[in-house]
């Protein structure tokens, strides 16, 4: 009884949080939009409650369509924060321009429908492959079957020897009969099917192993080419080095954004100094 009442409990306390807008038509974007993965960051504060300290600081940046970001710093320096805030599921100040348009006033859901997040460990549902990567039931057999190759996972699943996935394999609760390389991959194909045009990776630090790793890192280099724009929260540092820019992060605030090759020249360099420390 008592571990019931403590269920309830939560329950009522999660009735009262307080809500986020519902999507109205009027926050609605154009049919063309997003026609670029073009991002213009400016002013961006952010922090976990209304009352909470500011995580990030004034965060201005500009990527544009196409580009390859790697964003790097120490922990607690605002990565994650500044991926979560792109896509407004923290509380944020200052404008975030997605291909020119402000998504403060976007409607929440096209806006997390066009931005797709692979994250480090990506949730899965009970059900078929299919429900997971299409739960609206949007794509045909063959889009989802093409995204899936493209997103590697038969070229995981050629090396490695065991039953191969398909369409209609069963997903056990929160995905947890799956490796968490076949989970990003799975999240990767999500994105390939949707067409997204910025694609946020957090990479995996432990849980994936080398042959996994690059065989992600080679799809998203063939399969997102163009438009689309990356960008990559990095732990190893040698996934980004060759990326157009690097950002690095430092206690919230934007310490050094450049191509990899202007900051390693450096000399006090930040970048420099990771790259020195880590032995890559
Ligand atoms: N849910 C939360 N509530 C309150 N503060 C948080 C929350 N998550 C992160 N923070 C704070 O935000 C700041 C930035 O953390 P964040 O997780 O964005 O850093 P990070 O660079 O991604 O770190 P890591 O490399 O360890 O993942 C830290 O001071 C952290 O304590």
């Amino acid at each position: 009884f008592e571990v019931q009442g403590n269920s309830l409990e939560r329950l009522l306390a999660y009735i009262k949080i307080e809500h986020e807008k519902p999507a109205t038509e009027e926050g609605n974007p154009p049919a063309y939009w997003p026609a670029s993965g073009d991002l213009q960051v400016e002013g961006l504060c952010v922090r976990y409650s209304e009352d909470g300290p500011k995580v990030l600081h004034d965060i201005l940046f500009h990527i544009k369509s196409g580009e390859r970001v790697g964003i790097v710093g120490r922990t607690s320096s605002g990565k994650s924060s500044l991926t979560l805030s792109l896509l407004i599921c923290i509380p944020t100040q200052g404008s975030v321009k997605y291909n020119g348009l402000d998504t403060a006033e976007l409607n929440l859901d096209s806006l997390r429908s066009s931005i797709t997040i692979i994250p480090q460990v990506p949730e899965l549902l009970s059900g078929s492959l299919q429900a997971n990567l299409d739960p609206f039931g949007q794509y045909n057999d063959v889009e989802l079957n093409y995204a899936l190759c493209a997103a590697g996972l038969f070229a995981l699943q050629d090396k490695m020897d065991e039953g191969r996935i398909t369409l209609d394999s069963t997903i056990s609760t929160g995905g947890t009969n799956l490796s968490v390389g076949q989970r990003q991959i799975f999240a990767l194909t999500r994105a390939i099917v949707r067409k997204s045009k910025i694609l946020i990776l957090d990479e995996v630090t432990s849980a994936i192993d080398y042959k996994t790793n690059s065989i992600i890192q080679n799809s998203l280099r063939q399969e997102l080419r163009g438009d689309v724009s990356l960008i990559t929260v990095a732990h190893r540092l040698q996934t980004i080095m060759d990326a157009d820019k690097i950002m690095v992060l430092n206690a919230g605030r934007i310490v050094e954004f450049d191509s990899p090759k202007e900051l390693l020249e450096i000399e006090d360099g930040k970048l420099r100094a990771l790259v020195e420390e880590s032995g890559d």
